[in-house]
């Protein structure tokens, strides 16, 4: 992985939720227009590292962070980060589609909306490009005031990519996006992510291998708190280097 293609990386990142240790020293180097995967069974840390990366984790009471987290070089906890724009650059995704209680246009014109955008025809343009992008426009444009909790569970959650995409963020952060979808509309996210890795970085959570192996370039292994092996998401899955690793992919636990 060449230098000036990392986007994010971490340095010796320790978390602790109270007393409980939920990340250890994890160093781990995400590079730009690629999809990293993030696996390994229940309780060990996949989540809370994703939401380190938009200090998501700022969120919850008990939780310290120590070490680093680089954004473009940058220190992403250092002091007069603006939390609000960091989280426009590096947008999420959750596991449960989570549109506004508003129509499907006010659900992605929001977010430009609260960036400042006031021209009518400017965010038009926004909303029809994003959901272009998100590969929902052909199913929704003739209905885009209706409420967008009427959309079908796969819908809501491109519509939800859309509304990410719509504040042109550079990382997508992924969390389980699939896990609460049929397996025609996890194909159409899969497919989707393969799109937006052009134009955008993407790190995903999931439980799912098969989903790991067929969409992600890098995947990281973890297990109770630490990074057991991370790299060419190819090699993870044919060759590990880690005994840890190996039994997990091979289905021995999990
Ligand atoms: N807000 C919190 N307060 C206290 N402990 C937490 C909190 N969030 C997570 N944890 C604990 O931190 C550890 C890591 O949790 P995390 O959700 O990151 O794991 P995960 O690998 O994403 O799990 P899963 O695959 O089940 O979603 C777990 O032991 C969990 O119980």
């Amino acid at each position: 992985m060449k230098n000036e293609n990392i986007i994010l990386n971490t340095k010796d990142l320790n978390l602790h939720y109270g007393d409980k240790s939920a990340l250890k020293d994890i160093g781990i180097s995400i590079e730009k227009n690629k999809v990293t995967a993030l696996i390994g069974p229940s309780g060990c840390g996949k989540s809370t590292l994703l939401r380190c990366f938009n200090r998501m984790n700022d969120l919850v009471d008990n939780c310290k962070i120590k070490g680093e987290i680089l954004y473009h070089e940058k220190n992403l906890y250092a002091p007069g980060v603006d939390v609000v724009n960091l989280r426009k650059l590096i947008g999420m995704v959750f596991q449960h589609p989570n549109p506004f209680p508003k129509s499907i246009y006010e659900n992605v014109a929001y977010g430009p909306r609260v960036h400042g955008i006031k021209d009518e025809k400017k965010l038009d343009e926004i909303v029809e490009k994003s959901l272009k992008q998100a590969a929902l426009w052909d199913e929704v444009s003739n209905r885009l005031d209706d409420p967008a909790t009427g959309l079908s569970g796969g819908q809501q959650q491109r519509l939800c990519i859309a509304r990410t995409l719509a504040v042109e963020p550079e990382v997508i952060l992924m969390d389980e996006p699939c896990s609460a979808l049929d397996p025609i509309a996890t194909a159409k996210i899969e497919s989707l992510i393969e799109e937006l890795k052009k134009d955008y970085t993407v790190i995903i959570v999931t439980h799912s291998m098969q989903q790991a192996s067929r969409i992600s370039d890098y995947t990281g292994f973890m297990y109770m708190g630490e990074l057991i092996e991370f790299g060419e998401t190819e090699k993870i899955f044919s060759s590990p280097d880690n005994k840890l690793t190996n039994n997990y992919i091979t289905g021995r636990f999990g």
